[in-house]
């Protein structure tokens, strides 16, 4: 079973609202906590949906990804070869970002949490299986062209992974995150020649993810090339599973 999931009825009303700048999680009210994960290849928007997920509904965000570049800064050696593989683009081996989401998992085993990015392979979906039984699995299903555009023009705050877009979603400040005023940086792996690495990876290794949670009956796929047109049909799935704690147009 997920930590602190087991089966019965869902919180009935949830009501904190979490602040914009930290989204605060919804503690368990009830016994059944939402098990979520949103899937998609880089550039997606699965760091942009989950974040509006995690404040409407009171999830608690999980990014593998931002856990990775947060542990490179330990200056261990487990950080110094993981740095190699997302300066290139690779992923990371199963062992690695398993161990390293688990232990983060066991701290949250009492909230309602949506992973992004993990499971990326058949071997971290069977381990996350040892721990957890699924409820929901959202696939986000973007054209590539897309995709490229999308990464070569995504800024970040590295110490919060907040993302910015220049078309999309710029800063109030050009260069600057609009709340702690930090600059921003693009991505090593966001340069065009780790792109086409990463999307190439990712097709072949979450194909038999995809299919395992298929068989399940609790994948949903959302197609199209703009998250705001793709954000209602998430939000309803989302509301049919978990009362939100703050209406939808609220962005
Ligand atoms: N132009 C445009 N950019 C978007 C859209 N949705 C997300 N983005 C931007 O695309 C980039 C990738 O999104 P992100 O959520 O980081 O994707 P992830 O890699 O799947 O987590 C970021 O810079 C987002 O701000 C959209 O509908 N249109
Ligand atoms: N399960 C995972 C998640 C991320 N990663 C690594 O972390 C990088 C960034 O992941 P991310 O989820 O933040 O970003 P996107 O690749 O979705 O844009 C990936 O390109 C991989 O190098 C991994 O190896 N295994």
């Amino acid at each position: 079973m997920c930590p602190g999931g087991a089966g019965g009825a869902r919180p009935g009303r949830l009501t904190r609202v979490p602040p914009r700048s930290a989204p605060v999680p919804v503690p368990a009210m009830a016994s059944k906590l939402l098990r979520a994960v949103v899937l998609g290849p880089p550039g997606s928007g699965k760091g942009t949906v989950c974040e509006r997920i995690a404040r409407r509904f009171g999830l608690q965000h999980l990014s593998s990804g931002q856990f990775l570049r947060e542990s490179l800064g330990g200056g261990g050696e487990a950080g110094a070869l993981a740095q190699q593989y997302l300066e290139r683009g690779l992923l990371v081996p199963d062992h690695v970002i398993t161990r390293l989401m688990m232990a983060e998992l066991e701290k949250r085993r009492e909230q309602h949490w949506l992973l992004d990015g993990f499971p990326r392979t058949l071997g971290q979906a069977k381990a996350l299986d040892g721990i957890c039984q699924l409820d929901l699995v959202i696939s986000l299903n973007i054209p590539f062209e897309t995709l490229k555009d999308r990464l070569s023009a995504r800024w970040v705050h590295p110490a919060s992974g907040r993302v910015y877009n220049m078309d999309f979603n710029p800063p109030h400040t050009q260069g600057v995150d609009d709340l702690t005023g930090e600059p921003l940086v693009q991505r090593e792996d966001d340069r065009p020649e780790a792109v086409a690495a990463r999307l190439r990876k990712y097709k072949d290794a979450a194909k038999p993810v995809m299919e395992l949670y298929k068989s399940r009956g609790i994948l949903h796929s959302f197609s199209g090339t703009e998250t705001n047109k793709i954000w209602p049909y998430v939000y309803t799935l989302l509301s049919s599973r978990i009362p939100p704690v703050l209406p939808e147009e609220e962005h």
